[in-house]
């Protein structure tokens, strides 16, 4: 068995946003700008939205960030969500996930600007997923991919099962894994005979959001845990699997920094990419 480290690649791609956002700021004289929205007060989301601030700051990144209470109607949040996106200092917009039962989430996303859409959230960025176009990846499923890059893990003709079919998970994971040729399945709640499934993987991604649920893999698997529960346990018994798979990422230290690593790198792609615009409008009159 070995450790696929997230916390080492994420380190790495981090040090290349780091090196963009400082150009783009000698180029324009601002920081690139990301736009957090956080709707009510759950903790866990708070810490995440935390994280990322953080990390965005010491990338070089300004971040903003919009609390807005629980009882925030759909219309009111897309009325922020739509602010941002018609605003020119705002180059990325993340809206924290979930956000509460009685908002129309995708209504919400949908609010965001493609080409501000950092988190690879809204349809286009999924449909820019599902037929290898350029555009912006959701940040886990993005970050998925570049640590089994990195690791240089074998996808052709390989068999890839995701459990979990969630619209900023498993279902782009998914699409990104058949991008890159592999024998995609998608198991999900309904499925029958899940664990059967999973052990014909060759790789694994856990995606459902149930603490230590993956017990069993063919041995010599490639092993991603996608899951974040609480404490810090992931969706992979990681104790059961780690003399099985072939590669496993562990949890902390895994897909989690992997996600904030692609969230910093899309938002300085898309300041750079605006700025483009911007530049070409001028050259062009
Ligand atoms: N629109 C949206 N986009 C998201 O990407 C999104 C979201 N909503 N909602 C919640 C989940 C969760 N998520 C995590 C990101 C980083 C870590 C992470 O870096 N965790 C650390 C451990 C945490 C710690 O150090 O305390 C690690 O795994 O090493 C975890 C979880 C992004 N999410």
């Amino acid at each position: 068995m070995a450790l696929m480290s997230g916390t080492d690649v994420a380190r790495e791609i981090t040090e290349q946003t780091t090196k963009r956002a400082h150009e783009f700021e000698q180029r324009t004289g601002r920081k690139p700008c990301l736009a957090a929205v956080l709707v009510g007060e759950d903790p866990a989301s708070v810490t995440y939205v935390k994280m990322k601030r953080n990390r965005s700051a010491k990338a070089g990144i300004e971040s903003r960030f919009v609390h807005l209470p629980a009882e925030t109607t759909t219309e009111q949040l897309v009325a922020e969500i739509t602010k941002l996106s018609r605003d020119p200092g705002v180059d990325g917009i993340l809206l924290q996930h979930p956000v509460p039962h009685h908002i129309d989430e995708r209504a919400a996303f949908e609010a965001i600007a493609p080409s501000k859409d950092v988190d690879g959230v809204t349809m286009h960025s999924f449909a820019a997923m599902a037929f290898s176009e350029p555009g912006f990846a959701s940040a886990t499923p993005g970050g998925i991919m570049r640590l089994l890059e990195a690791y240089e893990v074998d996808l052709k003709g390989k068999h890839a099962v995701v459990v979990g079919r969630s619209p900023i998970l498993g279902k782009p994971v998914a699409m990104l894994l058949l991008a890159k040729d592999a024998t995609v399945t998608i198991c999900h709640s309904r499925t029958e005979n899940l664990g059967e499934i999973v052990r014909t993987a060759d790789i694994v991604v856990a995606a459902v959001g149930k603490p230590r649920f993956i017990t069993d893999v063919k041995p010599g698997a490639v092993v991603i845990d996608a899951g974040y529960n609480e404490g810090n346990v992931g969706d992979v018994d990681f104790d059961k699997l780690a003399g099985k798979a072939g590669l496993i990422t562990p949890v902390p230290g895994g897909v989690g920094p992997m996600t904030i690593a692609l969230l910093l790198e899309q938002t300085v792609s898309a300041a750079t990419r605006r700025a483009d615009l911007v530049d070409e409008r001028e050259i062009l009159g």
